[in-house]
């Protein structure tokens, strides 16, 4: 079956779920979550996080629990449901991001698909030269199809009108399933996110089924697998936002942590296991210190954006996570770096300089920067 036919299928088949489904509440300008009705919100309950669908930006909505966290099953594998909610147990189920956004945002699915398209020029994108480098850089992959994903994060792709991978997905997802490092420099908007979220829920998914959500009473550290970094609360929303959908019902969690927030609801956000944090530098320093974040676990290390975290003065902070923590060393991590302009020499040579020390100084750098042109560094770990 073509891609095309899958989606098509896909789509199909949801439609025909959400006619046998209880009917939903009519849609209402400001949602609020049935388990939160009963609450009033806090000031700081309303998002400031832009929720994103595919290109286009939500305006601000309460999300339940407030700023930016998210309630997340308890277990592995969350029961099948359209609604927050409490199950038997007392077990809160996983909402469907794709239902939440498509309320927020009043968008049916045809909307979405028409933003996707907004969202991604293919005919242009094709046309574009990629650069790689390094040593046996794994080809690239013409369709999602061709990369084994793991069926639960394929449904998710086919969930997100993804038809095709962008250059950069197709040039990266194959390098990091593969367990390669990578640095990549893509232009805004090129899908870097998918890039490394798919290759990191995939392997989360296959590699670390066991991996222990929920700390002994009277422990509260949470031990993610991975971490990506990223410079403000608006990216890291947006990559929370993005990888919820990307993980909804594989079983892998995702939380953010940010500054300029209060601490508290995502201190709780943390308590119910994370797998995938996404964080801004220094509230990351701050929750490591407080012990309540430990990096001895992480397998997977995505600096994106990492150029701008340099302007913007947070060396010491990624020194100090990289460098000066529990995070495991280069060998036993993988480490990608993701930026969407060409970051300078000086730039690359500090990030080299503690994220991959070992590497040899002989690497070929490139000078300048073409805007509309992608170029990669694939290196080895
Ligand atoms: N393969 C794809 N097919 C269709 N749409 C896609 C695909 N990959 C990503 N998108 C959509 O394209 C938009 C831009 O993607 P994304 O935000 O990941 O880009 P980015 O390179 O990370 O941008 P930025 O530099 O602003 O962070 C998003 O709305 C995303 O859902």
């Amino acid at each position: 079956m073509s891609w095309a036919d899958a989606v098509a299928e896909a789509a199909e088949s949801e439609a025909v779920a959400a006619a046998n489904a209880a009917p939903l509440p009519p849609l209402r300008s400001s949602y609020v979550p049935p388990h939160l009705r009963s609450k009033s919100l806090s000031p700081d309950a309303v998002a400031f996080c832009p929720s994103s669908l595919n290109g286009s930006t939500l305006p601000p909505v309460p999300l339940p629990g407030g700023g930016g966290g998210r309630v997340f099953g308890v277990g592995r594998a969350p029961r099948r449901s359209s609604r927050w909610g409490r199950g038997a147990g007392g077990r809160v189920h996983e909402p469907n991001p794709f239902e939440l956004a498509a309320q927020f945002g009043g968008m049916d699915i045809s909307d979405k698909e028409n933003a996707v398209s907004a969202a991604i020029n293919f005919d242009v994108y094709e046309d574009i030269p990629v650069d790689t480098s390094g040593y046996d850089v794994p080809p690239p992959a013409n369709s999602f199809a061709e990369i084994d994903l793991g069926d639960a994060l394929f449904l998710n792709i086919k969930r997100c009108k993804y038809v095709k991978p962008t250059p950069v997905q197709k040039h990266a997802i194959p390098i990091l399933m593969a367990g390669r490092d990578l640095m990549a420099c893509a232009q805004t908007g090129s899908g870097k996110t998918a890039a490394f979220c798919f290759p990191i829920i995939s392997s989360v998914m296959r590699n670390h089924s066991l991996h222990q959500h929920i700390a002994p009473r009277g422990v509260r550290t949470t031990y993610p697998l991975a971490l990506i970094l990223s410079p403000t609360r608006e990216l890291s929303c947006q990559i929370h936002e993005e990888a919820k959908k990307f993980s909804y019902q594989t079983g892998v969690r995702v939380a953010v942590v940010y500054g300029g927030a209060p601490i508290h609801q995502q201190l709780r956000d943390l308590e119910r296991g994370v797998d995938i944090l996404v964080a801004t530098p220094g509230r990351l320093v701050d929750l490591v210190e407080r012990a309540r974040v430990s990096l001895q676990m992480i397998k997977y290390l995505v600096l994106d954006e990492a150029d701008r975290m340099l302007d913007m003065g947070f060396e010491p902070q990624i020194r100090r996570i990289v460098e000066q923590v529990d995070m495991p060393h280069p060998g036993a991590r993988q480490t990608m770096l993701f930026s969407a302009t060409f970051p300078q020499e000086i730039q690359i040579e500090m990030l080299w300089g503690f994220v991959w020390p070992s590497w040899p100084n002989s690497i070929p750098l490139w000078g300048g920067v073409a805007a509309s042109y992608f170029r990669w560094q694939d290196m080895w770990s």
